[in-house]
């Protein structure tokens, strides 16, 4: 006789529900119908069949290769191919992502374009649900937020190439406290993209361009080492994802214009450091005319791949919120990869059915190294690199962006904002965020001055679903929360400061501190502090 849990699936009108293996179908990417329940899951039947376990000698790369031979290879239905960036419907110049190519015929930048009308074969309800079904698993390599999108993403690398330490799927963070007492915001969301293996974004673009370039070396191209400047991100992730893959890789960072936790990683890592005598664009320079002379592949998001990797943190932020757009995304801006990556991942994400829309877009500098923002003032008239100034927020102190145009393109097509921050803007907006139980690095705290100040001129609403990226991890930049926390800024004035309260080994002593502090309130013990 049926029993009883049967008999209630059996009355549910039903509906393939689809659920993702590591197998994958011809024709039908990485998706298998295992049971009928439907696809709402307060109504949704336990799957019918329990995964074995792999094998003990097994792996999960050799797990997944496994799956791959029983299922006929793993060639794919999708490509990807490099264009010039923006070049109009015309333009016939393209190259196979296998080769080594960074800047169009022209000169100019580069864009990985996919070939949209086979991704379009598939609905958006498919694409969710496939993105849906990876979450949360350790399935190589659809465990990382990245290479679970590997179709959107390298459609035709080996999944035996990649590597991956599962970066992404990265802490979408509801900020209720800042949101409630500084904006009066109940819809504020940080996207922790700095929670990640190497402790900011770059991870997202690296594991894309690591992979490449370890198929490249199988592929008997001339890749000796891979190389990039970088103001300490870009260079702690590439030389991560090389020494895990045994690539040699080299990097050019600019004199004491880092903080010690980023010059550190590349050191660990055994990549070979070159501190130069120069800013971040000066190392830019240098890297770009030795990547031409020399065999080293150049890792700095001039190069269009990073960009692939980096867009998936968009298509993440929609997943998070179970495919609902929200209204704005503000972006912290340096080289200008980032803000461009988000648009790619957004607009994607409308061309194929997933949304019917995208957010409007901010992105944020610093004021002391503000080429954007200056451009952005002049309507767009009037684009000069500047000599970028000392900022906290030193990973983006960039004078002469490489993705200048891509960034203006992202902005124009999203309705997008450009917002600056001064020190002293970013140094406390940073404080106020750490007070309300974050800890943040001084580039979201560029960020999150820009909401502020859009939120007092009434741009952006105290009922708009607004996300601020974080960019990196605040553990990197720990000197700069010193120095504002001791008041040890020249000209600042440090309102959020927490001072640490020298006192005696005496119980005393504490006890009279203590009666203190709880007669007063925290809150008026900290001002006068
Ligand atoms: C922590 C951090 N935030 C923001 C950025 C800006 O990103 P992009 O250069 O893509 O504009 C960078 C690097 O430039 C960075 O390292
Ligand atoms: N902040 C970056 C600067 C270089 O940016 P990239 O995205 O072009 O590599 C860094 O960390 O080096």
């Amino acid at each position: 006789m049926a029993s009883a849990t049967a008999l209630f699936y059996s009355s549910l009108t039903p509906k393939p529900k689809l659920v993702y293996q590591n197998s994958v179908p011809k024709h039908r990417p990485s998706l298998l119908i295992v049971s009928s329940a439907t696809n709402d899951s307060h109504n949704s039947a336990p799957p019918t069949a329990l995964k074995n376990r792999r094998p003990a000698e097994e792996n999960i790369r050799d797990e997944a290769r496994r799956h791959r031979l029983v299922d006929g290879g793993s060639s794919s239905e999708f490509s990807a191919k490099y264009v010039p960036f923006n070049a109009g419907q015309y333009s016939v110049e393209s190259y196979s992502l296998d080769e080594i190519v960074y800047r169009s015929n022209s000169g100019g930048l580069l864009d990985v374009q996919h070939d949209m009308d086979a991704l379009k074969r598939y609905d958006g309800a498919y694409w969710r649900s496939l993105f849906d079904s990876r979450v949360g698993k350790t399935t190589w390599p659809y465990g990382s937020g990245v290479w679970s999108k590997k179709e959107w993403v390298l459609p035709e690398i080996d999944p035996d190439d990649i590597v991956s330490a599962f970066e992404g799927n990265s802490n979408l963070f509801w900020a209720e406290r800042f949101g409630k007492e500084f904006l009066n915001m109940n819809d504020l969301w940080v996207k922790h993209c700095g929670i990640s293996h190497t402790g900011s974004f770059k991870d997202l673009g690296m594991t894309v361009l690591v992979s490449q370039v370890n198929r490249l070396r199988k592929l008997n191209r001339p890749v000796v080492g891979v190389g990039c400047a970088s103001t300490g991100d870009t260079s702690a992730a590439l030389s991560a994802y090389c020494a895990s893959a045994g690539i040699p890789s080299v990097v050019f960072l600019p004199a004491n214009k880092i903080s010690m936790a980023q010059l550190v990683q590349p050191i660990a890592n055994g990549a070979f450091v070159l501190s130069i005598d120069t800013d971040f664009d000066g190392c830019m320079k240098l890297i770009r005319e030795v990547t031409s002379e020399l065999p080293i592949y150049l890792a700095n998001s001039l190069n269009s791949l990073r960009l692939e990797g980096q867009k998936t943190a968009a298509i993440e932020i929609l997943q998070q919120f179970d495919w609902e757009v929200p209204d704005w995304v503000i972006v912290p801006g340096g080289n200008l990869g980032n803000i461009y990556a988000f648009y790619k991942g957004f607009k994607m994400c409308e061309e194929l059915g997933l949304v019917d829309r995208i957010p409007r877009l901010v992105c944020a500098q610093s004021a002391n190294a503000n080429p954007l923002y200056l451009y952005y003032k002049s309507g767009w008239k009037n684009f000069k690199p500047v000599t970028a100034n000392s900022t906290f927020a030193s990973a983006i102190q960039i004078g002469d962006p490489v993705s200048i145009e891509r960034a203006v393109y992202a902005l124009k097509n999203s309705d997008g904002i450009v917002a600056e921050a001064t020190e002293e803007e970013l140094m406390d907006a940073t404080a106020q965020a750490d007070s309300t139980g974050m800890f943040i690095c001084p580039h979201t705290g560029v960020a999150l001055a820009a909401l502020i100040k859009l939120r007092k001129s009434g741009v952006i609403g105290a009922s708009d679903r607004t996300v601020v990226v974080s960019t990196a991890h605040g553990l990197k930049f720990t000197q700069s929360k010193i120095d504002y926390h001791s008041k040890a800024i020249d000209g600042m004035q440090c309102r959020f400061a927490n001072l640490p309260v020298q006192v005696k080994n005496d119980f005393g002593a504490v006890m009279d501190l203590l009666q203190q502090y709880l007669k007063k309130g925290p809150k008026v013990y900290e001002s006068e502090h």
